[in-house]
């Protein structure tokens, strides 16, 4: 399961789309397999590498010998009804014809099941909508999240089997109805009704990149290539983000209230120095009513008898209690970022794919302090706002 953000920027269509989806890792047999079980005649999927405006990106391209130049949206429906489809498959593919009929049924002012599909209802188009939802299907599984992008729909006339058309086209108008949408970067047909149709219909939310962390990219084209831009559609989807980590430490502590309190420091570090995890202390008043201190350790249990053997030999203590405790700790990364001309290290910690700390190191910033004459305040401040770019969605 995966979320995925398409970017219709540039527009899209349904062989677009296509393209994407193969480009992002969706094999292609997914899409032929969905194909193969609709379609009443052979219709081949091929895959070119082509590029557009200097994009290199992805077009499918639907093989069919079709004799049929149009057919009804009853049935496309039986079509879709009869063949052994994935149910996740065969709904979003029905919901989207569903809302192909409606729109030609709507703009023509005839009755839904009246509806004859001339150039959206040949096989190619069948291929584009099937094969599209058997691809999303597949990077969605049952709780990924699909967004899409405002769309661009382009300007001008189109020449179409219902004579020339305004562009968007009707059927595209009355498809992305209470759905972002604007001219785009291009004169023509940027969206495509099949593509309208897909998008609208599929998607879960319309804006810009929900944050997540990008595993795949692709980058689906078309058969046009206008020269003014790139005509392609992008499709980007989330990857596994590091999980939470969970792992059974131990704590060791001890009460001691005779060591000269002048030795803790180097008690500490020659802990850390044994593998400890965390070492600190916590000052306590012991039984008589002496001032004293807990040492506390935390250590994998790799490194627990090293530890110990510190306890031993650098302080008072004779008895240490030890339990094993869960540690959950969440994924960290680090970037480095300059201050002042000097590098500082940031540790950036993610919950959800979302930024929950970003903590500057502290030593590196009282480098930077001590060569700058800068507060370290002011050092810790520069260096949070140097890493918000780096670090935040
Ligand atoms: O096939 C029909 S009835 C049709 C209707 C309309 C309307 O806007 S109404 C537009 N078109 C044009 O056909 C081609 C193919 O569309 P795909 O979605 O199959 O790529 C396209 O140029 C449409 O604008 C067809
Ligand atoms: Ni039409």
């Amino acid at each position: 399961m995966s979320d995925v953000w398409v970017d219709a920027s540039a527009g899209a269509s349904g062989d677009m789309l296509l393209g994407a989806l193969v480009g992002a890792g969706v094999p292609l047999a997914v899409l032929q397999s969905a194909v193969d079980a609709v379609s009443p005649e052979p219709v081949g999927l091929r895959v070119e590498a082509v590029t557009r405006a200097g994009l290199a990106a992805t077009r499918v391209h639907v093989e069919v010998a079709d004799s049929i130049a149009h057919r009804t949206w009853v049935e496309v429906r039986a079509l879709l009804e009869g063949a052994p489809l994935e149910p996740a498959v065969r709904e979003r593919a029905r919901t989207v014809f569903a809302a192909l009929a409606e729109a030609e049924a709507h703009v023509h002012g005839t009755a839904v099941d009246d509806v004859a599909f001339h150039e959206v209802g040949a096989l190619d188009s069948l291929a584009d909508v099937v094969g599209c939802s058997a691809g999303l299907a597949h990077l969605l599984g049952d709780e990924g999240r699909l967004t899409v992008s405002p769309i661009a729909v382009g300007s001008g006339r189109i020449a179409s089997a219902h004579g020339s058309l305004p562009v968007p086209v009707p059927a595209v108008t009355r498809l992305l109805r209470g759905v972002a949408t604007s001219a785009g970067p291009g004169e023509g047909e940027l969206c495509t009704p099949t593509g309208a149709a897909l998008l609208a219909n599929l998607a879960d939310d319309v804006g810009p990149q929900p944050a997540m962390a990008v595993s795949d990219i692709g980058t689906g084209a078309g058969a046009l290539d206008p020269g003014t831009h790139a005509n392609v559609v992008r499709l980007l989807v989330a990857g596994t983000l590091d999980a939470e980590t969970t792992a059974t430490e131990l704590v060791l502590e001890t009460n001691v209230d005779d060591l000269d309190p002048r030795v803790w420091p180097h008690v500490l570090e020659a802990l850390l120095g044994a593998g400890a995890a965390d070492a600190w202390l916590t000052p306590i008043v012991m039984k008589k009513g002496r001032p004293a201190h807990t040492l506390g350790v935390l250590t994998r249990p790799e490194h627990v008898e090293a530890v110990r053997a510190v306890i031993w030999r650098e302080t008072s203590s004779i008895g240490v209690r030890e339990h094993a405790v869960t540690k959950r700790a969440l994924p960290r990364e680090e970037v480095t970022v300059e201050v002042a001309g000097h590098p500082v290290r940031v540790k950036v910690s993610r919950a959800g794919g979302r930024v929950v700390t970003a903590q500057p190191e502290h030593d590196d910033c009282a480098a930077v302090a001590s060569a700058t004459g800068w507060p370290i305040r002011h050092v810790i401040d520069a260096a949070r706002v140097s890493s918000r770019p780096r670090v935040e969605p």
